[in-house]
């Protein structure tokens, strides 16, 4: 569905003499909004039909911008009420709508809840439905708690899952080679006259080689969630205090040449061969976080990016724009809650795969 956007896209843009290339980015991020909304709230959020869809996709946009940006109150404290960034206003401004847009999607779904009735359930009628067993939880979850729970599944799945495709298609358009060896993957295994499915995924080794170098080499995630020391704490030679804010940089241990050897270079082969995963055992690797606060999206966004990957390399062949070199493709980065491309990928699509999923 996504990839045929991307082509009917650029078909209209080439007919109307404009420029093919497409951003990336843009493809990626509302499909991911899509999932997302689809598997919690059962709703096609992006569709033109939907009424708050856009203004939910937008609120959270801004609420993950403004998120991300380095607060001056941080660093000097008594600056904190004079919110000089404006970063307080603004938040509570998106915030708040987005909040009011998704109590609205949770009090329809209760009005119109038939009991008994038999058809799939998504995660908000899980949660809706869901009672406590009386050891962690004793009760039904109160709808504010869903709202949140709901909200940060939006928050914490969309910005990072699409951030880690553009980073891997950045990489590999970087890498011909690389590249060479994912398309010949695909070809074997899948070919060129159907779809790449679910099930294919297991088979293409190389494929989820590049997904672990691109989680070693850009987590999207780079400082984790931030900790607090319940206790004074000692640490490899280091005193801890209780209450301390700590931070794990996950972005450097990627780039640690104690850890890794060659670890500025892109190279999914390190991983072939080896039993370093990123589920949360191996600290070299953790973009996903590791023990109790794992992230609970780990195991769907490992799906929903191999397939977004192996279906945007399996439907075209990509090229650079007019200009633009592997050797000298941007790769800086944005400082925000997910660290994204600084300059949005720009690539033009050259159509492979005989039949393109509608
Ligand atoms: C490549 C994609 C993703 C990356 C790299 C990522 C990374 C992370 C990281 C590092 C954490 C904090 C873990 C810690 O501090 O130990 C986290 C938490 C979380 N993630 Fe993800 N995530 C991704 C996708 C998703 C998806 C698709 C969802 C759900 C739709 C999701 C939902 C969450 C939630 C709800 C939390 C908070 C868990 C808690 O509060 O304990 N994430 N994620």
């Amino acid at each position: 569905m996504f990839t045929r956007s991307i082509e009917d896209d650029a078909t209209a843009g080439g007919a109307r003499g404009e420029s093919v290339a497409v951003n990336l980015r843009h493809y990626l991020s509302t499909m991911l909004f899509n999932i997302v909304g689809n598997l919690m709230l059962s709703r096609d959020l992006l569709h033109s039909q939907s009424k708050e869809g856009y203004e939910f996709f937008q609120a959270i946009g801004k609420t993950t911008v403004w998120a991300g940006k380095p607060n001056v109150a941080d660093f000097l404290p008594f600056l904190k009420w004079l919110d000089p960034q404006g970063l307080k206003k603004n938040m509570l401004k998106d915030l708040g709508r987005a909040i009011e847009i998704i109590e609205g999607f949770v009090k329809e779904r209760i009005e119109k809840h038939k009991p008994n009735e038999k058809k799939a359930k998504d995660f908000l009628d899980t949660l809706l439905e869901f009672e406590g067993d009386g050891k962690d939880w004793q009760e039904k979850i109160p709808h504010e708690k869903i709202i949140i729970i709901i909200m940060e599944m939006f928050i914490a799945g969309s910005d990072s899952t699409s951030t880690i495709v553009e980073w891997a298609m950045a990489e590999l358009l970087r890498k011909p080679e690389a590249m060479r060896k994912v398309k010949e993957e695909l070809n074997e295994v899948v070919g060129v006259n159907r779809n790449v499915e679910e099930i294919d995924i297991e088979k293409l080794p190389y494929l989820q080689a590049v997904l672990k170098e691109t989680l070693r080499f850009h987590p999207p995630v780079p400082l984790l969630v931030p900790r607090n020391t319940i206790h004074d704490t000692d640490f490899m030679g280091y005193h801890i205090p209780k209450d301390t804010q700590v931070l794990v940089n996950v972005w450097a241990i990627g780039r640690d040449p104690d850890s890794w050897k060659d670890p500025l270079s892109f190279k999914p082969e390190r991983f072939l061969g080896s039993s370093i995963d990123y589920k949360g055992q191996n600290f070299e690797l953790i973009p996903f976080g590791s023990g109790r606060r794992i992230c609970v999206g780990m195991l769907l966004a490992q799906r929903i990016v191999l397939l977004g990957l192996a279906s945007l390399i399996q439907c075209f062949d990509w090229e650079l724009v007019k200009g633009s070199i592997p050797e000298t493709l941007d790769m800086r980065e944005n400082i925000g809650m997910s660290v994204r491309k600084l300059v949005p990928l720009n690539v033009i699509p050259k159509r492979r795969l005989r039949t393109m999923a509608t």
